[in-house]
């Protein structure tokens, strides 16, 4: 089931939630909302729900429009991050509760429990409580109690956000498999990009209330549409500088633009991941920057270097392969020369 948002307004009194949202989630896909804390990504989540009601716009499911259902009449299934199962019910009980009150004989209720016990990997535990589970198990009932009903649409808020680091990369891997699995239409709430870029086929970068770009993880990450995007996933340098006449300059380095033709100068963010800054022992010919060594990290499959720039004290950071590294057999002190292998302009309010 396929969920089309259109044009969807929200405000808080005068704080606008969310601005003329649009946004297609193809069937069958896993679809994370990502964003800083209160970019409007719940609150679009519960208007998908029905929880929430906008000011504007409307809410399709497939070609039917449901703005105006109640979040009951909505065939959605929710798992919050604190959606806390009933103590005092079995594990069995949990699950099998949504069809209980909706009057789902007690056998056919058994026959899907039992499948989704096995779905969720806790079969033979139908029979204990919520107390006697880990809280990664307890999620994971949580979310066989969202699919007890059959939903065309999960909803996932933060789901994984109270658990702990090794739990959560678990829950990630595992919620992969299973919506490969099973393949309903999911929507997927969560602050951390490497939650989203794991689990989700799509993701949705929003800010303040509105979307900045949709595209898979590699998309996103390789081409991010700005410099907000750029900035919010993850790690990048930021040199400031400038474009003109095709170029885009900082300091001693230049590199081609050819999405800025003019002649007049216009000040410039240059983006430059940690990854793709090559370190040389002597200045380059397409142009790089002078820096000082300050620290070399070698942690991982990765080694962090942090310089300092010579001309403008900027603080650089690289990431070399361990190769790189003993090819270049790099200490603090020493004075190398920065060039990117790829940058990423961005000249603010400038439409290419
Ligand atoms: N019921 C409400 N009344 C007033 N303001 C609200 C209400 N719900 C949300 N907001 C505000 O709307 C903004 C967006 O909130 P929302 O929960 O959608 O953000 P979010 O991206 O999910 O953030 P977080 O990651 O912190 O949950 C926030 O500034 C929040 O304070």
């Amino acid at each position: 089931m396929s969920i089309r948002i259109q044009g969807v307004s929200k405000n808080f009194g005068s704080f606008q939630a969310l601005a003329d949202v649009s946004l297609d989630v193809p069937s069958g896909s896993l679809l994370a909302l990502l964003g800083p804390s209160g970019s409007g990504k719940t609150t679009l989540l519960r208007i998908i729900a029905g929880l929430e009601v906008a000011d504007r716009g409307t809410v399709l499911h497939h070609d039917e429009n449901i703005t105006e259902y109640e979040a009951r009449d909505r065939k959605v299934g929710f798992v919050f991050q604190h959606y806390a199962l009933f103590r005092h019910m079995t594990i069995a009980e949990n699950i099998g509760y949504g069809l209980r009150v909706r009057g789902v004989p007690k056998q056919e209720r058994q026959v899907r429990v039992d499948e989704l016990l096995k779905l969720i990997r806790l079969d033979g535990l139908g029979s204990r409580y919520p107390a006697q589970l880990s809280g990664g198990q307890r999620q994971r009932v949580a979310l066989a109690r969202a699919l007890a009903a059959r939903p065309n649409v999960l909803l996932l808020d933060e789901p994984f956000g109270a658990l702990d680091a090794k739990v959560r990369t678990e829950l990630r891997q595992w919620l992969r498999k299973l919506h490969e699995e099973i393949q309903v239409t999911s929507v997927f709430v969560t602050h951390d990009q490497e939650e989203a870029f794991e689990v989700a086929d799509h993701v949705v970068i929003m800010n303040e209330g509105r979307i900045e770009q949709v595209g898979t993880p590699a998309e996103v990450f390789e081409r991010p549409a700005n410099a907000f995007v750029m900035d919010f996933l993850g790690n990048v340098n930021v040199f400031h500088g400038r474009v003109e006449r095709g170029r885009a300059v900082v300091s001693g380095l230049t590199v081609a633009y050819p999405d800025y033709p003019h002649p007049e100068a216009r000040d410039a963010a240059v983006y430059v991941r940690p990854h793709e800054l090559e370190v040389e022992r002597s200045p380059t010919e397409a142009g790089s920057l002078a820096a000082k060594v300050l620290h070399v990290n070698p942690t991982g499959s990765r080694t962090k270097v942090e310089l300092r720039a010579l001309d403008s004290n900027q603080l650089i950071n690289v990431e070399l392969t361990p190769e790189r590294l003993t090819e270049l057999g790099l200490k603090s002190g020493d004075t190398v020369h920065v060039a990117p292998r790829r940058v990423r302009v961005f000249v603010p309010d400038y439409e290419i």
